[in-house]
């Protein structure tokens, strides 16, 4: 039973990463690589979207050391941040 509900939980983490509503960025796209620092599940660096002025911070995660579930949550955390900046510009 309990490995039913881990099963089916690992499935809705996979559905909703495939949603059509999340974009994707080849890290191609991105250029002025520089590193700003490191979490408990990766590190992290300041990149610049090719042709805009745009800034990100692009997080790597360790896949050896995060669940699905973590890495949704981190997911979910960026978008807030992100929809923050864009309702309130500073
Ligand atoms: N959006 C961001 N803008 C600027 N710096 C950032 C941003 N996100 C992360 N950083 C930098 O990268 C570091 C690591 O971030 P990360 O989110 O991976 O870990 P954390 O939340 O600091 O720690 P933990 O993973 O233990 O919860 C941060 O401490 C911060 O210095």
């Amino acid at each position: 039973m309990i490995q039913d509900t881990k099963i089916k939980d690992t499935n809705y983490y996979i559905d909703w990463l495939d949603s059509p509503n999340i974009e994707e960025y080849e890290h191609s796209f991105f250029e002025d690589i520089r590193p700003i620092g490191k979490g408990s599940f990766g590190s992290v660096v300041r990149v610049n979207l090719k042709n805009t002025d745009d800034l990100y911070a692009l997080k790597s995660l360790n896949t050896d050391k995060v669940t699905l579930h973590e890495i949704v949550n981190e997911y979910c955390i960026c978008a807030q941040v992100k929809d923050t900046s864009k309702s309130s510009p500073s």
